[in-house]
């Protein structure tokens, strides 16, 4: 398999090649010259399989340079139920993203259950395994620019912590994180960790990753890598779970399934996209948003129009305040027909300030043949939402997965099963939980504390200048 541009401008390359990095060298993202296919049979063995086996399956199509077993041993060691053991039901851990049924029709898929108590970890601990074993195998470093709005940054310390020859510089919103993802990332004290925490939002500091990595020069000299959903390999991890949500939620393979994602980058629910695309009989992807609402706006009227600072706002599902998604752009380049002239010129309005509108026909195609749909919730929802979530089903959801009940509830089809995605544990935002249930919720023990450890981090200005020459006093070349 090998990788294009979305913007059409450079030659295509293979996996080994951009999994360290970020955007491609025209400033568009990676992504497959073709998805690999499933048929219906092929789906009835793979429902078969464990998850890590399941993975290997999926992600060997999209990897040719890396030998199969090299492969298949990395996915192994990565999805064990040692490293996914903080959900619900211990006796559950080995099924890696197990469901939780809340009726007939209606069920979760818990990605939370690593480390860091987000879905980033499903991705991010195959990802810190991969760059160690390429890293190695080339004789390189990387030296990680990323941006977090509270659960990626955690995601990737965790995963990159102590990996020889690689260093993370992760940049935050200063002020708009919750206590506990604060304390995730700013409690370690490892040398290869660096904290960067950003006067404005999660969007500033992905501008700034995004202006770092289109000075070229600046990024060989350096050894810039990426692991935000910008890294292709993000994405390939995440397809892996739309498949095992669907063995586990649909009653035969072959029945179509509805997913519903709470989303902000766009990074989760683009993954959702591609397992449909390979052949996973996925009927209605429905994206819920925050008061951020960009992606409601652009799913229910076709204009996608990024807002600046004085419409984007702090809400209580932080880690989705943004309002620049930048896996639209993947998913964008599929619904023009692969036209990278078309797509480049669309986001070329986009990073000048402005945006765009997709055509009658691409605006129906999107809704019928690629099946979106969109809701919006407020923090009023979302209180709503987990306190009913609680009181029918006995199960405690974040104020993310919460903007995900609303959004499938509004999509929610007869006789369709809809998944919604449970995209962090309710531990990381404690004082929305305590406002919706009046009592604080459980933690893992290994976890109890957590505000209270030293931290370490940077103020900085956002400014890509700032942030280059901070980088360059630190990174010995
Ligand atoms: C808890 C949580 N939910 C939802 C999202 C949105 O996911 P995506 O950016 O992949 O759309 C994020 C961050 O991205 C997150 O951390
Ligand atoms: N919500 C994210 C924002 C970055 O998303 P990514 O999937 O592109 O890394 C976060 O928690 O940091």
């Amino acid at each position: 398999m090998k990788y294009i541009s979305t913007r059409g401008g450079v030659a295509a390359q293979q996996f080994s090649d951009i999994l360290l990095g970020g955007l491609m060298a025209d400033g568009g993202l990676s992504i497959p010259e073709s998805y690999p296919q499933f048929s219906t049979e092929q789906l009835a063995e793979m429902a078969k399989l464990s998850y890590p086996d399941l993975a290997f399956a999926v992600i060997r199509h999209f990897v040719d340079d890396i030998p199969a077993d090299d492969l298949k041993a990395l996915i192994a060691k990565t999805y064990t139920a040692a490293v996914y053991c903080n959900g619900r039901n211990p006796a559950d851990a080995d099924q890696i993203t197990p469901i939780i049924k809340l009726d007939d029709t209606l069920v979760i898929q818990e990605l939370s259950n690593g480390p860091t108590l987000a879905f980033k970890d499903m991705a991010m601990q195959l990802l810190g395994n991969l760059f160690e074993y390429v890293l190695a195998a080339k004789g390189e470093q990387v030296n990680i620019l990323g941006a977090t709005s509270g659960d990626t940054g955690s995601a990737a310390e965790y995963a990159m912590r102590g990996k020889k020859g690689v260093n993370v510089f992760m940049l935050s919103p200063f002020g708009k994180m919750s206590p506990f993802q604060r304390a995730q990332m700013f409690s370690l004290q490892d040398e290869n960790i660096y904290n960067l925490s950003v006067h404005g939002f999660f969007d500033a500091c992905q501008d700034i990753v995004k202006d770092v990595n289109k000075d070229a020069a600046y990024k060989a000299k350096y050894k810039i890598g990426a692991v935000n959903s910008i890294n292709w390999g993000r994405i390939v991890a995440q397809v892996v779970y739309y498949f095992k949500g669907y063995f586990a939620a649909a009653k035969n393979v072959g029945d179509v399934v509805d997913f519903c994602v709470p989303s902000g980058n766009f990074g989760n629910i683009c993954a959702g996209h591609i397992a449909r695309q390979m052949g996973l009989p996925i009927g209605q992807l429905v994206v819920a948003t925050n008061e951020n609402d960009v992606l409601d706006e652009f799913f229910k009227t076709g204009g996608y129009h990024p807002r600046g600072l004085d419409r984007t706002y702090e809400t209580s599902s932080p880690s989705m305040d943004i309002t620049k998604a930048s896996n639209l752009e993947r998913f964008v380049f599929d619904l023009v027909g692969r036209d990278a002239s078309k797509l480049a010129a669309m986001w070329k309005s986009v990073e000048t300030g402005g945006g765009f509108e997709i055509s009658p026909t691409e605006f129906a195609q999107m809704r019928d043949e690629y099946g979106f749909k969109s809701e919006a919730s407020t923090h009023e929802d979302r209180v709503v939402n987990i306190r009913e979530v609680f009181e029918k089903f006995s199960v405690q959801i974040d104020p993310h997965t919460a903007d995900g009940y609303k959004a499938a509830k509004a999509h929610r089809r007869n006789d369709v099963v809809m998944v919604i995605m449970e995209t962090a544990l309710p531990a990381k935002f404690e004082t929305t939980m305590v406002e919706a249930l009046n009592q604080p919720p459980a933690r893992p023990a290994g976890l109890v504390g957590l505000e209270d450890l030293p931290q370490r981090f940077d103020a900085i200005e956002a400014d890509a200048a700032k942030v280059k020459a901070y980088l360059a006093e630190r990174i010995a070349l």
